[in-house]
């Protein structure tokens, strides 16, 4: 092993893209982060570029190696992490996209997801997929694509387009086209993956009309897929040597290599994850059962909690309202009220995912007065992200029977101490902030280091994802029990809300 070289990690999420150079003790050496446009064309619809997206990444890729001051081809290896399920068609000859991207978070196929559930197909497709219908999921985003772009369906069944999901995306670029590959991890978020069989399902592709040439190879998570072509990366060909999706790669870069270890990653959204073994388990209360990350050909699975807004909550108390100029500014704004004095806000703007799963409610806020002020409503805000994912981490425990004795965390929002405080007080368990907050990163450097040789194996990776500062419980039992109870009471009020006009009599 040579110290003087480096792992370089791509992390594109839903609000920025970053790339982050890490040495051979996991520790950070350089980042670039470059944020990109949001589309929300229609209530409910989120879009991106694919090549604004693109663009981000070259940018950071190249940045990143400058702050680093090192020579490019000390880089061995280039890993891929990205935002899940969101959905991107091109035109394999021309390599443009034949419509923007449609967001994990966009709610412009719930018809779609919503036909399929009427139809009955529930039970079929959690069994094959681990997933709950929904349109979270690239499946019905693919059939919306090949329905709302003339010509696109015929275009596909004759072989000239491609689907990916971010990481598929990026890769066919950086190797030029060479490649058209996804790992595990990503495809076990389409909704169109048999997590059993290990291939995609012909049933299921065929109820939404796609075609099979349409979707990439799949691989391990720690696997050559390809070289950086042209001069994409400097004119050095490096190995693209890991991918998973974000919150797959924050469990491994926080070391959850082992069954039972569970970590929660505050990004625009929220998710728990934990590690299931080389078995898969299905939910019956409302978790996915998901591909953790597959690794000398043996797959390890996941159980998850989605929750679809946290850290976008806040920025939309920063654009929407305008309390604040910078997310950071939530928690000084928040520690100016005691407590949030009652009030609950419910942040379901896209639906409510684990453990609800209720693709029509909106978002409310409960417990207003003629007092409520800016850091009310901020705290409130701040504790529903916490309040979500108790609703998950609940659930998880009460399905698997595996008392929680920490909550490992990470990501962009765990940066607020106020809710990692409030998060330890309502769910009465210490919570633990990663030392190197770029997990998802981290993680995706491990699976693309351990491919070409850099580092050894799992023991010598665990030895190198540290913890930082630890949050315990600060209230009593009794208190969590009471302010989680309003919450639950302001969950079902939402979801009433949501009911059409006339099956509202029974309020
Ligand atoms: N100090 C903070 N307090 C609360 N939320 C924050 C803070 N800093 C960042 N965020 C939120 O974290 C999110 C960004 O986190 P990040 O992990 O980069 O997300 P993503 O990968 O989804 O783009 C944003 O939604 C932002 O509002
Ligand atoms: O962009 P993030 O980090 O909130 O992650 C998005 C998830 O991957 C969506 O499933």
């Amino acid at each position: 092993m040579d110290n003087q070289q480096y792992v370089l990690a791509l992390d594109q999420g839903t609000t920025s893209s970053r790339a982050i150079i890490f040495d051979h003790a996991g520790q950070v050496v350089a980042i670039a982060q470059e944020e990109f446009p949001q589309y929300f064309p229609q209530s409910g619809w989120v879009e991106h570029d694919a090549n604004e997206i693109w663009d981000s990444v070259q940018k950071v890729l190249n940045e990143v190696v400058i702050k680093a001051q090192i020579p490019p081809y000390k880089v061995r290896a280039i890993g891929i992490t990205n935002q899940r399920e969101t959905t991107v068609i091109w035109d394999k000859q021309t390599g443009q996209p034949i419509h923007r991207a449609i967001v994990w978070q966009s709610k412009q196929t719930s018809a779609i997801a919503q036909a399929l559930i009427d139809q009955g197909y529930q039970a079929l497709i959690h069994q094959k997929t681990g997933l709950i219908i929904d349109s979270y999921f690239s499946a019905t985003k693919i059939k919306w694509l090949l329905d709302q772009v003339p010509g696109a369906r015929e275009r596909a069944k004759r072989g000239e387009l491609l689907f990916g999901t971010i990481d598929t995306w990026l890769l066919w670029n950086l190797t030029n086209g060479k490649v058209h590959a996804t790992d595990v991890s990503n495809a076990s978020r389409t909704m169109l993956y048999n997590i059993h069989t290990r291939d995609w399902d012909d049933e299921i592709l065929s109820l939404l009309d796609i075609p099979r040439s349409l979707l990439p190879t799949v691989e391990d998570s720690s696997h050559i897929f390809g070289y950086t072509a042209d001069y994409h990366f400097y004119g050095i060909q490096v190995p693209i040597a890991g991918i998973a999706g974000d919150q797959q790669a924050a469990l491994f870069g926080q070391a959850g290599f082992h069954e039972g270890d569970v970590k929660n990653t505050y990004g625009t959204g929220a998710f728990t994850v934990m590690n299931t073994g080389t078995t898969p388990t299905l939910s019956k209360n409302g978790l996915l059962t998901t591909i953790a990350y597959g690794l000398n050909g043996e797959i390890t699975y996941a159980l998850e909690g989605s929750v679809f807004v946290a850290g976008s909550a806040i920025q939309w108390i920063r654009d929407g309202l305008g309390f604040f100029a910078d997310a950071k500014e939530s928690e000084a704004l928040a520690k100016q009220a005691p407590s949030a004095n009652g009030i609950y806000v419910v942040p379901a703007f896209t639906g409510l995912g684990a453990p609800y799963w209720d693709q029509n409610v909106r978002g409310a806020m409960f417990g207003l007065t003629r007092g409520t002020n800016r850091a009310q409503i901020t705290r409130a805000t701040i504790e529903a992200i916490a309040f979500q994912t108790r609703d998950v981490v609940d659930t998880m425990v009460q399905e698997t029977q595996l008392p929680l004795q920490k909550l490992a965390v990470d990501g962009g929002a765990s940066r607020n101490n106020l809710l990692l405080q409030f998060q330890a007080d309502i769910l009465q368990t210490p919570i633990v902030r990663a030392a190197v907050e770029e997990t998802t990163a981290l993680g995706a450097a491990f699976l693309a280091g351990l491919a070409v040789g850099y580092w050894d194996d799992l023991a010598q990776l665990a030895q190198l994802s540290h913890a930082g500062q630890q949050y315990t419980p600060q209230q009593s039992a009794a208190w969590a029990s009471h302010v989680y109870a309003g919450w639950q009471q302001a969950i079902r009020a939402t979801q009433l809300f949501s009911q059409p006009v006339g099956e509202l009599d029974e309020l």
